[in-house]
Protein backbone atom coordinates (compact mmCIF):
# COMPACT_ATOMS: atom_id res chain seq x y z
CA UNK A 1 0.00 0.00 0.00
CA UNK A 2 2.75 2.65 0.87
CA UNK A 3 3.96 1.99 -2.24
CA UNK A 4 1.07 2.97 -4.33
CA UNK A 5 0.50 5.82 -2.30
CA UNK A 6 3.95 7.20 -3.13
CA UNK A 7 2.56 7.85 -6.43
CA UNK A 8 0.60 10.30 -5.15
CA UNK A 9 1.03 13.87 -3.91
CA UNK A 10 1.04 13.80 0.02
CA UNK A 11 -1.82 16.15 -0.23
CA UNK A 12 -4.27 13.71 -2.29
CA UNK A 13 -4.43 10.38 -0.45
CA UNK A 14 -7.55 10.54 -0.66
CA UNK A 15 -7.43 10.25 -4.38
CA UNK A 16 -5.31 7.81 -3.69
CA UNK A 17 -7.72 5.27 -1.66
CA UNK A 18 -10.81 5.96 -4.01
CA UNK A 19 -8.63 4.98 -6.75
CA UNK A 20 -7.54 1.53 -4.65
CA UNK A 21 -11.39 1.47 -3.61
CA UNK A 22 -12.39 1.71 -7.92
CA UNK A 23 -9.71 -1.15 -8.58
CA UNK A 24 -10.53 -3.54 -5.91
CA UNK A 25 -14.38 -3.11 -6.41
CA UNK A 26 -13.69 -3.47 -10.54
CA UNK A 27 -11.90 -7.02 -9.32
CA UNK A 28 -14.28 -8.07 -7.17
CA UNK A 29 -17.51 -7.13 -9.21
CA UNK A 30 -16.38 -8.15 -12.07
CA UNK A 31 -15.06 -11.75 -11.73
CA UNK A 32 -18.16 -14.35 -11.70
CA UNK A 33 -19.14 -16.51 -9.91
CA UNK A 34 -14.76 -16.55 -9.34
CA UNK A 35 -13.50 -18.69 -6.44
CA UNK A 36 -16.20 -21.51 -7.32
CA UNK A 37 -13.54 -22.44 -10.22
CA UNK A 38 -10.34 -22.61 -7.66
CA UNK A 39 -10.66 -26.57 -8.75
CA UNK A 40 -10.37 -26.05 -12.28
CA UNK A 41 -6.65 -25.41 -13.47
CA UNK A 42 -5.96 -22.15 -15.25
CA UNK A 43 -3.82 -20.81 -18.47
CA UNK A 44 -1.98 -18.11 -16.91
CA UNK A 45 -1.93 -16.65 -13.16
CA UNK A 46 -4.23 -18.40 -11.17
CA UNK A 47 -4.98 -15.91 -7.93
CA UNK A 48 -7.80 -13.54 -8.50
CA UNK A 49 -5.72 -10.43 -8.99
CA UNK A 50 -2.97 -11.86 -10.89
CA UNK A 51 -5.32 -13.26 -13.13
CA UNK A 52 -6.10 -9.76 -14.30
CA UNK A 53 -2.45 -9.61 -16.15
CA UNK A 54 -3.62 -13.43 -18.06
CA UNK A 55 -7.00 -11.27 -18.68
CA UNK A 56 -5.06 -8.68 -20.66
CA UNK A 57 -2.99 -11.07 -22.20
CA UNK A 58 -5.81 -13.10 -23.10
CA UNK A 59 -6.79 -10.19 -24.97
CA UNK A 60 -4.08 -10.26 -27.86
CA UNK A 61 -3.15 -14.10 -27.26
CA UNK A 62 -6.16 -16.03 -27.07
CA UNK A 63 -5.43 -18.36 -29.36
CA UNK A 64 -2.12 -19.56 -28.60
CA UNK A 65 -3.31 -19.64 -24.59
CA UNK A 66 -6.20 -21.89 -25.50
CA UNK A 67 -3.91 -24.10 -27.38
CA UNK A 68 -1.23 -23.97 -24.58
CA UNK A 69 -4.58 -25.10 -21.96
CA UNK A 70 -5.36 -27.71 -24.59
CA UNK A 71 -1.53 -28.92 -24.78
CA UNK A 72 -1.33 -29.11 -20.90
CA UNK A 73 -4.84 -30.75 -20.18
CA UNK A 74 -5.65 -32.84 -23.08
CA UNK A 75 -8.82 -34.41 -22.58
CA UNK A 76 -9.31 -32.73 -19.52
CA UNK A 77 -11.13 -29.47 -18.40
CA UNK A 78 -9.24 -26.25 -17.94
CA UNK A 79 -10.36 -22.14 -17.85
CA UNK A 80 -8.89 -18.92 -19.47
CA UNK A 81 -9.19 -15.52 -17.93
CA UNK A 82 -11.67 -12.91 -19.52
CA UNK A 83 -11.85 -9.90 -17.93
CA UNK A 84 -15.17 -10.30 -16.75
CA UNK A 85 -14.94 -14.14 -16.03
CA UNK A 86 -13.29 -17.09 -16.21
CA UNK A 87 -14.58 -19.27 -18.96
CA UNK A 88 -14.40 -22.87 -18.54
CA UNK A 89 -13.11 -25.26 -21.41
CA UNK A 90 -13.69 -28.58 -22.49
CA UNK A 91 -11.60 -30.34 -24.24
CA UNK A 92 -12.00 -35.15 -25.25
CA UNK A 93 -14.55 -37.16 -27.16
CA UNK A 94 -16.49 -37.75 -24.11
CA UNK A 95 -16.68 -34.50 -22.55
CA UNK A 96 -17.80 -32.87 -26.52
CA UNK A 97 -20.58 -35.71 -26.29
CA UNK A 98 -21.82 -34.97 -22.69
CA UNK A 99 -21.92 -30.80 -23.41
CA UNK A 100 -23.92 -31.51 -26.84
CA UNK A 101 -26.56 -34.01 -24.65
CA UNK A 102 -27.12 -31.57 -21.94
CA UNK A 103 -30.58 -30.20 -22.43
CA UNK A 104 -31.25 -26.52 -22.18
CA UNK A 105 -31.92 -26.31 -18.60
CA UNK A 106 -28.84 -27.52 -17.51
CA UNK A 107 -26.40 -25.83 -20.02
CA UNK A 108 -27.62 -23.38 -21.82
CA UNK A 109 -26.92 -22.18 -25.44
CA UNK A 110 -29.60 -19.39 -25.01
CA UNK A 111 -28.57 -17.60 -22.31
CA UNK A 112 -24.68 -18.01 -23.41
CA UNK A 113 -26.09 -16.05 -27.11
CA UNK A 114 -28.29 -13.72 -25.08
CA UNK A 115 -25.56 -12.62 -22.64
CA UNK A 116 -22.65 -12.11 -25.94
CA UNK A 117 -24.18 -10.08 -27.90
CA UNK A 118 -26.84 -8.44 -25.01
CA UNK A 119 -30.07 -9.93 -26.77
CA UNK A 120 -32.55 -8.61 -24.24
CA UNK A 121 -30.88 -4.81 -25.10
CA UNK A 122 -29.92 -4.96 -28.79
CA UNK A 123 -32.15 -7.46 -30.35
CA UNK A 124 -35.14 -6.86 -27.84
CA UNK A 125 -37.19 -9.27 -25.92
CA UNK A 126 -39.24 -10.29 -28.96
CA UNK A 127 -36.27 -12.04 -30.41
CA UNK A 128 -34.91 -13.48 -26.83
CA UNK A 129 -38.26 -14.93 -26.15
CA UNK A 130 -39.25 -16.23 -29.84
CA UNK A 131 -37.41 -18.04 -31.82
CA UNK A 132 -39.62 -19.09 -34.26
CA UNK A 133 -37.63 -18.63 -37.25
CA UNK A 134 -35.11 -21.35 -36.22
CA UNK A 135 -36.85 -23.99 -37.55
CA UNK A 136 -38.15 -21.60 -40.42
CA UNK A 137 -34.50 -21.57 -41.36
CA UNK A 138 -33.99 -25.41 -40.44
CA UNK A 139 -36.99 -26.66 -42.54
CA UNK A 140 -38.82 -24.34 -44.93
CA UNK A 141 -35.17 -23.01 -45.97
CA UNK A 142 -33.08 -26.51 -46.85
CA UNK A 143 -36.20 -28.02 -47.98
CA UNK A 144 -36.58 -25.62 -50.83
CA UNK A 145 -32.98 -25.70 -51.50
CA UNK A 146 -33.59 -27.27 -54.90
CA UNK A 147 -35.98 -25.10 -56.40
CA UNK A 148 -34.28 -22.34 -55.12
CA UNK A 149 -30.66 -22.98 -56.08
CA UNK A 150 -31.16 -21.56 -59.51
CA UNK A 151 -32.49 -17.77 -58.05
CA UNK A 152 -29.09 -18.53 -55.19
CA UNK A 153 -27.18 -19.03 -58.19
CA UNK A 154 -28.50 -15.74 -59.97
CA UNK A 155 -27.73 -14.14 -57.24
CA UNK A 156 -24.33 -15.05 -56.72
CA UNK A 157 -23.30 -14.13 -60.32
CA UNK A 158 -24.82 -10.79 -59.82
CA UNK A 159 -22.95 -10.11 -56.20
CA UNK A 160 -19.36 -11.43 -58.18
CA UNK A 161 -20.26 -8.69 -61.28
CA UNK A 162 -20.85 -6.00 -58.11
CA UNK A 163 -18.13 -7.26 -56.10
CA UNK A 164 -15.61 -7.38 -59.17
CA UNK A 165 -17.46 -3.84 -60.16
CA UNK A 166 -18.14 -5.45 -63.92
CA UNK A 167 -21.49 -4.22 -64.03
CA UNK A 168 -24.18 -3.08 -61.70
CA UNK A 169 -26.37 -5.75 -60.71
CA UNK A 170 -29.60 -3.59 -59.81
CA UNK A 171 -29.43 -5.17 -56.13
CA UNK A 172 -30.66 -1.78 -53.81
CA UNK A 173 -27.48 -1.16 -52.34
CA UNK A 174 -29.34 0.71 -49.48
CA UNK A 175 -31.44 -2.39 -48.61
CA UNK A 176 -28.16 -4.64 -49.27
CA UNK A 177 -25.89 -2.53 -46.47
CA UNK A 178 -28.28 -2.13 -43.77
CA UNK A 179 -28.42 -6.03 -43.60
CA UNK A 180 -24.75 -5.66 -43.76
CA UNK A 181 -24.13 -3.11 -41.24
CA UNK A 182 -26.84 -4.89 -39.24
CA UNK A 183 -24.39 -7.26 -37.67
CA UNK A 184 -21.72 -4.73 -36.59
CA UNK A 185 -24.25 -2.22 -35.00
CA UNK A 186 -24.93 -5.32 -32.59
CA UNK A 187 -22.19 -6.52 -31.96
CA UNK A 188 -20.50 -3.19 -31.70
CA UNK A 189 -23.46 -2.06 -28.73
CA UNK A 190 -23.03 -5.78 -27.50
CA UNK A 191 -19.53 -5.31 -26.82
CA UNK A 192 -19.54 -1.93 -25.57
CA UNK A 193 -23.16 -3.02 -22.63
CA UNK A 194 -20.81 -6.22 -21.41
CA UNK A 195 -18.66 -3.45 -20.20
CA UNK A 196 -21.02 -1.83 -18.09
CA UNK A 197 -22.74 -3.71 -15.13
CA UNK A 198 -25.90 -4.83 -15.63
CA UNK A 199 -28.05 -2.21 -14.00
CA UNK A 200 -26.36 0.46 -16.24
CA UNK A 201 -27.43 -1.96 -19.38
CA UNK A 202 -31.13 -0.51 -19.70
CA UNK A 203 -30.07 3.02 -19.78
CA UNK A 204 -26.44 3.00 -21.79
CA UNK A 205 -28.58 1.07 -24.76
CA UNK A 206 -30.21 3.58 -25.84
CA UNK A 207 -27.26 5.79 -26.44
CA UNK A 208 -25.10 2.71 -27.23
CA UNK A 209 -27.31 1.30 -30.55
CA UNK A 210 -28.11 2.40 -33.76
CA UNK A 211 -30.47 -0.52 -33.54
CA UNK A 212 -34.05 1.36 -33.88
CA UNK A 213 -32.23 3.48 -36.65
CA UNK A 214 -31.32 0.34 -38.67
CA UNK A 215 -35.01 -1.11 -38.48
CA UNK A 216 -36.92 1.93 -39.07
CA UNK A 217 -34.38 1.80 -42.52
CA UNK A 218 -35.01 -1.37 -43.56
CA UNK A 219 -38.97 -0.79 -42.99
CA UNK A 220 -39.06 1.66 -45.50
CA UNK A 221 -38.24 -0.90 -47.71
CA UNK A 222 -40.29 -4.03 -46.95
CA UNK A 223 -43.18 -2.59 -45.54
CA UNK A 224 -44.62 -1.80 -49.42
CA UNK A 225 -44.00 -5.20 -49.79
CA UNK A 226 -45.63 -6.56 -46.12
CA UNK A 227 -48.46 -4.68 -47.66
CA UNK A 228 -48.60 -5.87 -50.76
CA UNK A 229 -48.51 -9.79 -49.87
CA UNK A 230 -51.42 -8.67 -47.19
CA UNK A 231 -53.84 -7.56 -49.52
CA UNK A 232 -53.11 -10.80 -51.85
CA UNK A 233 -53.40 -12.57 -48.78
CA UNK A 234 -57.11 -11.38 -47.83
CA UNK A 235 -58.05 -11.16 -51.55
CA UNK A 236 -56.70 -14.80 -52.89
CA UNK A 237 -56.18 -16.60 -49.91
CA UNK A 238 -53.30 -17.48 -48.10
CA UNK A 239 -51.33 -19.48 -50.87
CA UNK A 240 -51.87 -17.33 -53.56
CA UNK A 241 -50.99 -18.04 -57.05
CA UNK A 242 -47.58 -16.39 -57.55
CA UNK A 243 -46.97 -16.24 -53.84
CA UNK A 244 -43.20 -15.92 -53.46
CA UNK A 245 -41.33 -18.81 -51.94
CA UNK A 246 -38.93 -16.54 -49.64
CA UNK A 247 -37.93 -16.55 -46.18
CA UNK A 248 -40.16 -13.45 -45.73
CA UNK A 249 -43.40 -15.69 -46.74
CA UNK A 250 -42.54 -18.36 -44.21
CA UNK A 251 -42.04 -15.84 -41.45
CA UNK A 252 -45.69 -14.36 -42.59
CA UNK A 253 -47.18 -17.48 -42.67
CA UNK A 254 -45.59 -18.75 -38.69
CA UNK A 255 -45.96 -15.23 -36.91
CA UNK A 256 -48.72 -15.16 -34.63
CA UNK A 257 -49.54 -11.96 -32.48
CA UNK A 258 -46.92 -9.11 -32.03
CA UNK A 259 -44.91 -11.56 -34.18
CA UNK A 260 -47.15 -10.12 -37.27
CA UNK A 261 -46.50 -5.95 -36.80
CA UNK A 262 -44.13 -4.40 -39.66
CA UNK A 263 -41.68 -3.89 -37.33
CA UNK A 264 -41.03 -7.00 -35.73
CA UNK A 265 -41.17 -8.48 -39.23
CA UNK A 266 -38.85 -6.35 -40.14
CA UNK A 267 -36.14 -7.22 -36.92
CA UNK A 268 -36.68 -10.99 -37.57
CA UNK A 269 -35.22 -10.56 -41.16
CA UNK A 270 -32.73 -8.68 -40.02
CA UNK A 271 -31.79 -11.28 -37.18
CA UNK A 272 -31.47 -14.01 -40.24
CA UNK A 273 -29.50 -12.48 -42.29
CA UNK A 274 -27.48 -11.40 -38.91
CA UNK A 275 -26.87 -15.38 -38.61
CA UNK A 276 -26.47 -15.92 -41.88
CA UNK A 277 -24.00 -13.07 -44.02
CA UNK A 278 -20.49 -12.48 -41.83
CA UNK A 279 -20.60 -15.82 -40.92
CA UNK A 280 -20.86 -16.86 -44.63
CA UNK A 281 -18.89 -14.08 -45.38
CA UNK A 282 -15.74 -14.77 -43.58
CA UNK A 283 -16.02 -18.54 -44.35
CA UNK A 284 -16.05 -18.12 -48.35
CA UNK A 285 -13.24 -15.33 -47.76
CA UNK A 286 -10.85 -18.09 -45.74
CA UNK A 287 -11.59 -20.37 -48.91
CA UNK A 288 -10.44 -17.87 -51.57
CA UNK A 289 -7.31 -16.88 -49.63
CA UNK A 290 -6.44 -20.70 -49.47
CA UNK A 291 -7.32 -20.88 -52.95
CA UNK A 292 -5.01 -17.82 -53.87
CA UNK A 293 -2.42 -19.06 -52.51
CA UNK A 294 -2.39 -22.66 -54.07
CA UNK A 295 -4.32 -22.23 -57.79
CA UNK A 296 -2.89 -25.50 -58.80
CA UNK A 297 -5.93 -26.41 -56.76
CA UNK A 298 -8.64 -25.13 -59.14
CA UNK A 299 -8.04 -27.52 -62.07
CA UNK A 300 -8.94 -30.61 -60.87
CA UNK A 301 -11.82 -28.91 -59.01
CA UNK A 302 -12.64 -27.36 -62.54
CA UNK A 303 -12.85 -30.83 -63.83
CA UNK A 304 -15.03 -32.17 -61.15
CA UNK A 305 -17.68 -29.19 -61.43
CA UNK A 306 -17.26 -29.58 -65.29
CA UNK A 307 -17.76 -33.53 -64.86
CA UNK A 308 -21.11 -32.78 -62.55
CA UNK A 309 -22.63 -30.33 -64.61
CA UNK A 310 -22.35 -31.92 -67.75
CA UNK A 311 -24.33 -34.82 -66.11
CA UNK A 312 -26.65 -32.82 -63.42
CA UNK A 313 -26.79 -29.16 -64.29
CA UNK A 314 -26.50 -26.43 -62.18
CA UNK A 315 -28.59 -28.06 -59.67
CA UNK A 316 -29.02 -29.53 -56.10
CA UNK A 317 -28.08 -32.88 -56.78
CA UNK A 318 -24.83 -31.61 -58.63
CA UNK A 319 -24.03 -29.66 -55.74
CA UNK A 320 -24.47 -32.93 -53.40
CA UNK A 321 -21.86 -34.50 -55.67
CA UNK A 322 -19.51 -32.03 -55.59
CA UNK A 323 -17.04 -33.69 -53.18
CA UNK A 324 -13.56 -31.97 -53.76
CA UNK A 325 -15.31 -28.51 -53.56
CA UNK A 326 -17.32 -29.72 -50.61
CA UNK A 327 -13.99 -30.82 -48.94
CA UNK A 328 -12.12 -27.68 -49.75
CA UNK A 329 -14.25 -25.48 -47.90
CA UNK A 330 -14.54 -27.74 -45.26
CA UNK A 331 -10.97 -28.14 -45.10
CA UNK A 332 -10.77 -24.04 -45.14
CA UNK A 333 -13.30 -24.09 -42.28
CA UNK A 334 -11.37 -27.01 -40.15
CA UNK A 335 -8.05 -24.87 -39.89
CA UNK A 336 -10.50 -21.16 -39.82
CA UNK A 337 -13.32 -22.07 -37.96
CA UNK A 338 -15.24 -18.61 -36.50
CA UNK A 339 -13.12 -18.77 -33.04
CA UNK A 340 -10.84 -20.75 -30.65
CA UNK A 341 -13.76 -21.63 -28.65
CA UNK A 342 -17.22 -22.32 -29.73
CA UNK A 343 -20.30 -24.04 -28.12
CA UNK A 344 -20.57 -21.45 -25.36
CA UNK A 345 -22.82 -22.39 -23.23
CA UNK A 346 -24.22 -21.09 -19.82
CA UNK A 347 -24.50 -23.52 -16.73
CA UNK A 348 -28.34 -22.84 -15.75
CA UNK A 349 -27.46 -25.63 -12.92
CA UNK A 350 -24.53 -27.24 -11.37
CA UNK A 351 -23.32 -30.68 -13.09
CA UNK A 352 -20.42 -32.74 -12.74
CA UNK A 353 -18.16 -34.14 -15.89
CA UNK A 354 -17.78 -37.83 -15.57
CA UNK A 355 -13.90 -37.05 -14.91
CA UNK A 356 -15.16 -35.70 -11.11
CA UNK A 357 -15.06 -31.54 -12.56
CA UNK A 358 -17.74 -30.14 -10.76
CA UNK A 359 -19.49 -27.05 -13.06
CA UNK A 360 -20.73 -24.38 -10.71
CA UNK A 361 -24.15 -22.61 -11.89
CA UNK A 362 -23.42 -19.14 -13.74
CA UNK A 363 -20.05 -21.26 -15.84
CA UNK A 364 -18.82 -20.14 -19.08
CA UNK A 365 -18.26 -22.63 -20.94
CA UNK A 366 -16.87 -23.46 -24.13
CA UNK A 367 -15.10 -26.27 -26.33
CA UNK A 368 -11.53 -25.79 -27.81
CA UNK A 369 -12.63 -25.49 -31.51
CA UNK A 370 -9.44 -24.86 -32.93
CA UNK A 371 -7.17 -26.66 -30.70
CA UNK A 372 -9.76 -29.72 -31.23
CA UNK A 373 -9.48 -29.26 -35.79
CA UNK A 374 -5.73 -28.96 -35.19
CA UNK A 375 -4.86 -31.99 -33.13
CA UNK A 376 -2.68 -34.62 -34.40
CA UNK A 377 -4.74 -37.17 -32.47
CA UNK A 378 -7.72 -36.33 -34.89
CA UNK A 379 -6.53 -34.83 -38.03
CA UNK A 380 -3.17 -36.82 -39.97
CA UNK A 381 -0.89 -33.72 -40.49
CA UNK A 382 -2.97 -30.90 -38.78
CA UNK A 383 -1.73 -28.42 -39.69
CA UNK A 384 -1.61 -28.68 -43.50
CA UNK A 385 -3.69 -27.55 -45.83
CA UNK A 386 -4.72 -30.86 -47.77
CA UNK A 387 -7.72 -29.58 -49.80
CA UNK A 388 -9.43 -32.82 -50.81
CA UNK A 389 -8.94 -34.62 -47.42
CA UNK A 390 -12.79 -35.00 -46.66
CA UNK A 391 -13.37 -35.97 -50.71
CA UNK A 392 -12.43 -39.58 -50.56
CA UNK A 393 -15.57 -41.41 -49.88
CA UNK A 394 -14.28 -44.53 -50.44
CA UNK A 395 -12.20 -43.83 -46.89
CA UNK A 396 -14.35 -44.98 -44.41
CA UNK A 397 -14.56 -42.59 -41.88
CA UNK A 398 -16.03 -40.34 -45.10
CA UNK A 399 -18.21 -42.62 -46.37
CA UNK A 400 -22.00 -41.94 -46.93
CA UNK A 401 -22.61 -38.32 -45.70
CA UNK A 402 -19.83 -38.63 -42.95
CA UNK A 403 -17.40 -36.39 -45.37
CA UNK A 404 -20.08 -33.35 -45.38
CA UNK A 405 -19.00 -30.53 -44.87
CA UNK A 406 -22.66 -29.80 -43.33
CA UNK A 407 -21.84 -33.11 -40.91
CA UNK A 408 -21.05 -32.33 -37.62
CA UNK A 409 -18.97 -34.34 -35.14
CA UNK A 410 -16.68 -34.43 -32.18
CA UNK A 411 -14.01 -34.11 -34.74
CA UNK A 412 -15.54 -31.29 -36.75
CA UNK A 413 -17.69 -28.59 -35.27
CA UNK A 414 -17.45 -25.57 -37.49
CA UNK A 415 -21.15 -25.51 -37.13
CA UNK A 416 -21.44 -26.51 -33.71
CA UNK A 417 -22.74 -30.04 -32.96
CA UNK A 418 -26.26 -31.53 -31.67
CA UNK A 419 -29.34 -30.56 -31.15
CA UNK A 420 -27.94 -26.81 -31.01
CA UNK A 421 -25.73 -26.91 -34.55
CA UNK A 422 -26.23 -24.53 -36.57
CA UNK A 423 -29.98 -24.96 -38.71
CA UNK A 424 -28.85 -22.76 -41.58
CA UNK A 425 -25.69 -25.02 -42.52
CA UNK A 426 -27.29 -26.63 -45.25
CA UNK A 427 -27.80 -23.52 -46.63
CA UNK A 428 -24.82 -22.19 -46.26
CA UNK A 429 -23.05 -25.17 -47.71
CA UNK A 430 -24.69 -24.69 -51.18
CA UNK A 431 -24.30 -20.92 -50.96
CA UNK A 432 -20.46 -21.45 -50.34
CA UNK A 433 -20.14 -24.41 -53.30
CA UNK A 434 -21.81 -22.82 -55.58
CA UNK A 435 -19.82 -19.45 -55.02
CA UNK A 436 -16.81 -21.48 -55.24
CA UNK A 437 -17.91 -23.52 -58.08
CA UNK A 438 -18.75 -19.98 -59.60
CA UNK A 439 -15.45 -18.72 -59.18
CA UNK A 440 -13.42 -21.44 -60.38
CA UNK A 441 -15.38 -21.72 -63.37
CA UNK A 442 -15.15 -18.22 -64.73
CA UNK A 443 -12.22 -16.77 -62.91
CA UNK A 444 -8.37 -17.53 -62.18
CA UNK A 445 -7.11 -16.05 -58.94
CA UNK A 446 -3.28 -16.49 -56.87
CA UNK A 447 -1.56 -14.19 -54.90
CA UNK A 448 0.85 -11.61 -55.83
CA UNK A 449 4.45 -13.09 -56.37
CA UNK A 450 4.97 -16.00 -53.98
CA UNK A 451 2.99 -14.66 -51.45
CA UNK A 452 1.71 -16.95 -48.38
CA UNK A 453 -1.85 -17.03 -47.07
CA UNK A 454 -2.37 -13.64 -45.69
CA UNK A 455 -2.52 -14.03 -41.89
CA UNK A 456 -6.23 -14.16 -40.46
CA UNK A 457 -7.12 -11.28 -37.39
CA UNK A 458 -7.93 -12.38 -34.46
CA UNK A 459 -10.56 -10.05 -32.21
CA UNK A 460 -9.98 -11.85 -28.61
CA UNK A 461 -11.15 -15.50 -29.09
CA UNK A 462 -13.05 -14.81 -33.20
CA UNK A 463 -11.47 -15.76 -36.07
CA UNK A 464 -11.70 -13.53 -39.35
CA UNK A 465 -9.77 -13.77 -42.54
CA UNK A 466 -7.43 -10.48 -42.94
CA UNK A 467 -9.67 -7.85 -43.46
CA UNK A 468 -6.80 -5.29 -46.12
CA UNK A 469 -5.68 -8.58 -47.95
CA UNK A 470 -5.19 -8.27 -51.92
CA UNK A 471 -5.72 -11.02 -54.58
CA UNK A 472 -4.97 -11.02 -57.68
CA UNK A 473 -8.02 -12.05 -59.56
CA UNK A 474 -8.94 -12.06 -63.72
CA UNK A 475 -11.79 -13.57 -65.92
CA UNK A 476 -10.62 -16.67 -67.72
CA UNK A 477 -10.19 -16.79 -71.30
CA UNK A 478 -11.97 -19.91 -72.33
CA UNK A 479 -15.18 -20.44 -70.86
CA UNK A 480 -16.39 -24.32 -70.72
CA UNK A 481 -19.79 -24.92 -72.31
CA UNK A 482 -21.43 -26.03 -68.73
CA UNK A 483 -20.80 -21.97 -67.68
CA UNK A 484 -24.56 -21.14 -69.27
CA UNK A 485 -25.79 -18.05 -70.71
CA UNK A 486 -26.32 -16.77 -67.17
CA UNK A 487 -22.95 -15.59 -67.31
C1 LIG B 1 -20.36 -20.76 -43.03
C2 LIG B 1 -21.43 -20.21 -42.54
C3 LIG B 1 -21.94 -20.44 -41.15
C4 LIG B 1 -21.28 -20.87 -40.03
C5 LIG B 1 -19.81 -21.23 -39.89
C6 LIG B 1 -22.26 -20.91 -38.96
C7 LIG B 1 -21.98 -21.34 -37.67
C8 LIG B 1 -22.91 -21.34 -36.65
C9 LIG B 1 -22.62 -21.74 -35.30
C10 LIG B 1 -21.26 -22.20 -34.81
C11 LIG B 1 -23.76 -21.62 -34.59
C12 LIG B 1 -23.93 -21.91 -33.08
C13 LIG B 1 -23.96 -23.39 -32.79
C14 LIG B 1 -23.72 -23.73 -31.32
O1 LIG B 1 -23.29 -22.89 -30.54
O2 LIG B 1 -23.94 -24.89 -30.97
C15 LIG B 1 -24.78 -21.13 -35.48
C16 LIG B 1 -26.08 -20.84 -35.11
C17 LIG B 1 -27.04 -20.35 -35.97
N1 LIG B 1 -26.92 -20.17 -37.33
FE1 LIG B 1 -25.24 -20.44 -38.40
N2 LIG B 1 -23.47 -20.52 -39.44
C18 LIG B 1 -23.33 -20.22 -40.77
C19 LIG B 1 -24.31 -19.81 -41.66
C20 LIG B 1 -25.63 -19.60 -41.31
C21 LIG B 1 -26.66 -19.21 -42.25
C22 LIG B 1 -26.45 -19.00 -43.74
C23 LIG B 1 -27.81 -19.08 -41.53
C24 LIG B 1 -29.20 -18.71 -41.99
C25 LIG B 1 -29.64 -18.83 -43.19
C26 LIG B 1 -27.50 -19.40 -40.15
C27 LIG B 1 -28.40 -19.39 -39.11
C28 LIG B 1 -28.10 -19.69 -37.81
C29 LIG B 1 -29.06 -19.55 -36.72
C30 LIG B 1 -30.51 -19.05 -36.84
C31 LIG B 1 -28.39 -19.96 -35.56
C32 LIG B 1 -28.92 -19.93 -34.16
C33 LIG B 1 -28.44 -18.58 -33.66
C34 LIG B 1 -29.13 -18.05 -32.46
O3 LIG B 1 -29.97 -18.65 -31.88
O4 LIG B 1 -28.79 -16.93 -32.09
N3 LIG B 1 -26.17 -19.72 -40.06
N4 LIG B 1 -24.24 -20.98 -36.75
Amino acid sequence: MARVLDYFPDEQPLGAICALIFVAFFAIYYRRPGRKLDHIPAVGYQSHLLSYISAFQFLSNAQKMVQQGYDQHRNGIFKVPYLDRWRVVVTGKDAIEMVRKMPEDILSFREAVDESLQVPFTLGPSIRDNHYHHPIVRNNLTRNLPVLLPAIREEIIAAFSDVLRLKDNGRDPDYMGINIKFTVTVVTAAARLNRLPSLLRPLANRFLTSVPEDIDRCIKHLEPIIEERRKNMEEYGNDYPGKPNDMLSWLMDEAEGDETSLRNLTLRILTVNFSAIHTSTMAFCHALFHLAEHPEYIKPMREEIEEVIEREGWTHNAMNQMFKVDSFIKESQRLNPLGCLMINRVARQPFTFPDGTHIPKGTCLSIAAHALHTDDAVYEDPHTFDPFRFADRTKQEYSGHRGDMVSTSTEFIAFGHGRRACPGRFFAANELKLMLAHLVMTYDVKLEGNAERPPNKWLIANCMPNPTAEILIRKRVHQPSCNDPLL
